[in-house]
């Protein structure tokens, strides 16, 4: 894996330059056997002879029908970097895994810096295949973490980039992989054929691997018993451990007096945002809680995503490996952002309510979240700042003036879909370094409330409420909001959950709020709570 550096060895170039595509069909007889693989690698050699460099070769095939989840549990090492991105609803799933280039960056320039990276990437780029098919070509997995920066040690950067090895997507019901790999001006041809060649009979003629996918479970209790003291990544103490070795709802004393303990300590936050609120000092913050629980044995990201995946057919279900044996996963409802074929898709999603228990107790329910003027607000401050900040790239966005209503499995919030038209001369990370972060996971003013969030809040957001997603090589791509979510490591989690505070809102309902939305993993994890 290379890492990369910012050498600037090209100036900003705007346009960015096109990909170079060679006229090559993988899929021809004439082309799917190791002696022309060998001549198509010697014609990308010779491509990198001529600039002196390193190039980024991307080779993407139309495959017979394959789940992507099942063919990254079946691959799935600890050791390696991967991403899943799945939306049922949307009827797509891309899986990619293992760096053959990276890179990270971090403070103000994050998004700047990693436009720069994906430029001079493309720049060197070789591609070959169908590149009409969707999810064909290099795709950049991102992650941006809720902050500029992140603090020392903990497990994802605040911007980290990489291009898979492999990459398996499905759309409806078609399947492309694309298989990445750098081609140096002296790179041993052979080996390089070989390596390619058995990617390629890989993945055309993929078998699961049912029995030994790496161990571990979707959940299950713990049944070790002792020290309920949370392991904690970042170093710090945890909010409230929920160790599970008691069965569910029945947690024992001592646990028992730390989520007490953790539910006054966010009911005083939030009581102490709401005297900020009435002083002036901003009008909207999400104040978050994290919730540390530990299982009965090593958690497997894959094997919780194919629950949450059945369970959440409309939000996005994703997993982030940092191949340190870290995963950050979860089942995330907001779209921050979509941009395909020179459109641009976000929303606003802020303002929640449960779900009722019958048809009527459900439409009740919603009926008042649509009339409640302190949710009403709420989701307006998200909407207006999403105006506010893309005004200035050119847009003119299409949004209706009411809210309707987007309904989880067991949640539903306030939503509004907002659409343009992408001017040329807009990028995809122009639009999101403008939106990141909505004050549907901030406030408002974005810098007032941010601020108070880093104080109010004892335990570092990392990727909680950050920006996760996929740019391609056509400048398209979309990211989703890290929201119901879960940092992982062997058989503990971190589970993070959070509300919106504006004047009139109650400590005790946004305490209810959060425990609702932690919920979901929660059940993923452990089993119905
Ligand atoms: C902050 C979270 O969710 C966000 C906050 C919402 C709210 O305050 O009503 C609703 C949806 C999300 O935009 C979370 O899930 O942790």
């Amino acid at each position: 894996m290379q890492q990369f550096s910012l050498t600037s060895r090209s100036e900003k170039h705007f346009p960015p330059a096109p990909m170079l595509h060679l006229p090559v069909d993988p899929a021809a007889p004439a082309n799917a056997n190791p002696a022309a693989l060998r001549d198509f690698l010697a014609q990308c050699q010779a491509l990198a002879a001529a600039v002196g460099r390193s190039r980024l070769v991307s080779i993407t095939l139309e495959v017979p029908a394959l789940d992507p989840l099942a063919v990254l549990e079946s691959i799935f090492e600890s050791g390696e970097r991967h991403f899943y991105a799945e939306r049922p609803a949307e009827n797509f799933a891309i899986a990619g895994a293992e760096a053959v280039l990276s890179f990270s960056a971090s403070g103000e320039t994050r998004f700047a810096d990693s436009r720069r990276f994906i430029d001079e990437t493309l720049a060197d780029a070789i591609g070959v295949g169908d590149q009409a098919a969707a999810f064909s070509g290099p795709h950049f997995f991102t992650a941006y973490s809720f902050f500029n920066d992140t603090e020392p040690g903990e497990p994802f950067e605040s911007a980290g980039i990489f291009i898979p090895r492999w990459q398996v997507a499905r759309v409806g019901d078609r399947t492309t992989a694309v298989a990445n790999f750098l081609v140096a001006p002296d790179s041993p041809l052979d080996a390089l054929v070989e390596k390619v060649w058995r990617a390629h009979q890989k993945f055309t003629r993929f078998e699961y691997n049912v029995a030994g996918s790496g161990g571990g479970s979707s959940g299950g209790l713990c049944g070790t018993g002792d020290s309920p003291v949370p392991h904690d990544p970042h170093g710090r103490d945890a909010h409230a451990t929920q160790s599970a070795h008691a069965a569910p709802g029945e947690l024992q004393t001592r646990e028992r007096a730390a989520l007490a303990s953790a539910s006054s300590t966010y009911r005083a936050a939030v009581t102490r945002a709401l005297e900020l609120i009435a002083d002036g000092d901003f009008q909207k913050i999400v104040l978050a809680r994290a919730k540390d629980i530990r299982a009965a044995e090593a958690l497997h990201p894959l094997r919780v995503l194919n629950g949450l995946r059945q369970r959440f057919g409309d939000c996005y279900s994703f997993s982030l490996a940092n191949g340190r044996g870290q995963s950050f996963i979860g089942a995330s409802p907001e779209r921050l952002l979509r941009v395909r074929d020179g459109r641009l898709l976000t929303e606003a999603l802020a303002g929640s309510a449960r779900r009722g228990a019958t048809a009527s107790e459900d439409a009740a329910l919603g009926g008042e979240l649509l009339r409640n003027e302190k949710d009403l607000r709420e989701h307006r401050h998200v909407l207006d700042s999403i105006v506010r900040r893309l005004a200035p790239l050119g847009l003119q966005l299409s949004f209706s003036e009411k809210p309707g209503l987007r309904r989880l499995a067991n949640v539903q919030h306030l939503h509004t879909p907002v659409e343009a038209a992408l001017p040329p001369t807009v990028r995809l990370l122009d639009a999101l370094a403008r939106l990141h972060p909505t004050p549907a996971v901030g406030g408002t003013p974005r810098e007032a409330a941010i601020a108070r969030i880093r104080e109010l809040e004892d335990f570092p957001r990392g990727l909680y409420a950050g920006a996760i997603g996929w740019i391609d090589s056509r400048g398209g791509g979309e990211f989703f909001v890290g929201l119901r979510t879960a940092l992982l490591e062997g058989d503990r989690a971190r589970l993070y959950a959070g509300a919106g505070i504006v004047a009139g809102s109650s400590p005790e309902k946004e305490l209810a709020e959060t425990e609702l939305k932690f919920q979901a993993m929660q059940t993923a994890l452990l089993g119905e709570t």
